[in-house]
């Protein structure tokens, strides 16, 4: 569903190059939930922001549903960003002064064709926290709303940030559960990037990342329940 053909990230840091990318293959299939792997600064961020079009490469191409959306303008790129691809992030990136159920609208009135906000917050397990504002809900809770969010506008793919960066290991594999559930029963496709190897046995597949290249893919024949992984 979406290709990267040898793309690079190179950023200018005064007279110095930095090259977050180097040469970049790889293909994200329909439906995959895939977990990307590699240390602090090998490329991740940046990588999903490229696959999300947040950011796009210096050289490569990135083709979606088989549309080369490398030199989409400004104006294309928001709204493919806004149709087909759902962003979770370390740090929930909730409007505080709205609750979950108004956190979750505002998404869904930006897109033309998204699910029911009750429903979604009912998958995610928060209908009986729908009127809290974020400061008034854990971690896990502010996670799921995050997830709600990213599934209001009906995407064909979810990218998260490392989303257990900042929860304790339970709460983590709870929200590592509902996406691994969303990406089964919905057929989403998920790209999670992550330096924690041990929810690398979730995913259908793990791209090791080092140095801004891929280093291996491998595939899990039978990927673990999240409930059995230990960090
Ligand atoms: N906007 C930027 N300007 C300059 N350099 C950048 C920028 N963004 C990232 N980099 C550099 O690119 C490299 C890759 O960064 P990136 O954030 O993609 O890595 P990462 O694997 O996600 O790391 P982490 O796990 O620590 O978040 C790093 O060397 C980083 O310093």
């Amino acid at each position: 569903m979406l290709r990267l053909e040898d793309v690079w990230k190179v950023y200018q840091m005064g007279k110095v190059e930095v090259s977050a990318l180097r040469g970049i293959n790889l293909e994200i299939e329909r439906g995959e939930f895939m977990v990307v792997l590699g240390p602090s600064g090998c490329g991740k961020t940046t990588m999903l922001n490229i696959i999300g079009g947040i950011d796009r490469p210096t050289r490569g191409r990135v083709i979606f549903d088989g549309k080369d959306i490398t030199n989409y303008n400004e104006d294309r790129l928001t709204m493919h960003r806004r149709n087909n691809v759902g962003f979770i992030f370390q740090f929930f990136n909730l409007i505080p002064t709205l609750t979950a159920r108004e956190n979750v609208e505002i998404a869904a009135d930006l897109v033309e064709s998204p699910r029911d906000v009750d429903e979604v917050l009912k998958m995610v397990g928060l209908a009986d926290r729908a009127e809290h504002f974020p400061a008034e809900l854990s971690g896990g809770e502010q996670q799921r709303v995050a997830i709600a969010r990213a599934l209001v506008k009906n995407p064909p793919i979810i990218l998260a940030d490392e989303p257990t960066g900042s929860l304790d290991f339970e709460t983590g594999k709870a929200v590592l559960k509902v996406m691994r559930e969303i990406n089964r029963k919905e057929g989403i496709t998920f790209v999670l990037v992550t330096h924690n190897s041990a929810i690398a046995a979730i995913a259908d597949r793990v791209v090791y990342l080092r140095d801004g290249k891929v280093e291996r893919v491998e595939r899990n024949l039978h990927p673990a329940d999240p409930d059995e992984i230990q960090w």
